[in-house]
């Protein structure tokens, strides 16, 4: 198996990448090595090192898992070896200034790569290779659905739209929740109710064969008491508060 070395490997996303690679098999923790400035615990049988030098030296492709201001304060040398960023908002083209490598691969997980339920859109240089390609293939297969896309500007939008998605429901919910509450709905009762609906309505949308446009239509035809909801959130501006959301997370995602 290859040698991976996972820069930034005891964070939020580099630790789930490693957890569901090892759960999977496709990560050998005897050739896994996990780089932070403070140690911390690490999965059974992995090596963990403060020193990222010694973890390009005993890595054949390496995973970039730092915050983009962590990166940019850091100074590294892949001698050319693949180098696999998850890192929002960073192109290849620093990457390859900074880290003296051109076989450059991008994905784009989100904060559900943990529970192995992340989609990730990746993307790679010309100069990257089969097997770096085909091992991303895997490592995000492992936590979720991985999809190859054709150019970079995909991965930099992925993160507004998929990558900091995760939260996006979870204030749709917060705004149920709390109008539940207002009208005396006791508070564990209310979020009981709304997590039931939001995740009984995904999985319709993801298995029901409608696709979201027809369950709108759907209920807006039906003329009752939905109808009356659905309308009155988009007179109240629902669709231009996402659009308004997305864009300010993309702009915040440009290199
Ligand atoms: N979390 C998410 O849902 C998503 C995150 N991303 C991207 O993933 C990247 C990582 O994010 P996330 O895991 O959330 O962040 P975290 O802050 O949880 O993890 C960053 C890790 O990097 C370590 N670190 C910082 N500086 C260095 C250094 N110089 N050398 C080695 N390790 C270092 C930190 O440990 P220590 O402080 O001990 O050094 C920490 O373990 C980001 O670029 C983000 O844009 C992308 C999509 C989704
Ligand atoms: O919120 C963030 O900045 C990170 C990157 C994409 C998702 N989470």
């Amino acid at each position: 198996m290859t040698r991976i070395g996972i820069i930034g490997g005891t964070g939020w996303l580099g630790s789930a990448i490693a957890r569901r690679g090892i759960a999977e098999g496709v990560i050998d923790p005897a050739r896994l090595w996990l780089s932070s400035r403070s140690p911390t615990e690490v999965p059974q049988g992995a090596h963990w090192t403060d020193d990222n030098a010694t973890l390009i030296a005993e890595s054949d492709l390496v995973v970039l898992s730092v915050r983009p201001a962590q990166f940019r304060q850091m100074q590294i040398d892949l001698q050319g070896r693949p180098a696999l960023s998850v890192m929002a908002g960073v192109s290849a083209t620093e990457i390859a200034r900074a880290t003296v490598t051109a076989r450059i691969i991008r994905a784009l997980p989100n904060a559900m790569a943990d529970s192995g339920m992340s989609w990730t859109p990746y993307w790679a240089t010309d100069q990257a290779e089969a097997p770096e390609i085909a091992l991303t293939q895997s490592l995000f297969t492992a936590c979720g659905t991985a999809e190859r896309v054709e150019d970079e500007a995909q991965i930099d939008y992925a993160a507004a739209l998929t990558g900091s998605g995760t939260a996006f429901p979870a204030l749709f919910a917060q705004a149920m929740i709390d109008h539940a509450i207002a009208q005396g709905m006791p508070e564990d009762r209310a979020a009981r109710a709304v997590l039931h609906l939001l995740t009984a309505a995904s999985q319709q949308l993801q298995q029901g064969g409608e696709s979201p446009a027809q369950v709108v239509k759907a209920f807006t035809d039906y003329a009752g008491t939905t109808a009356a909801g659905l309308n009155a959130m988009k007179a109240a501006g629902f669709t231009e508060a996402v659009h308004a959301g997305l864009s300010a997370a993309a702009e915040a995602a440009k290199p």
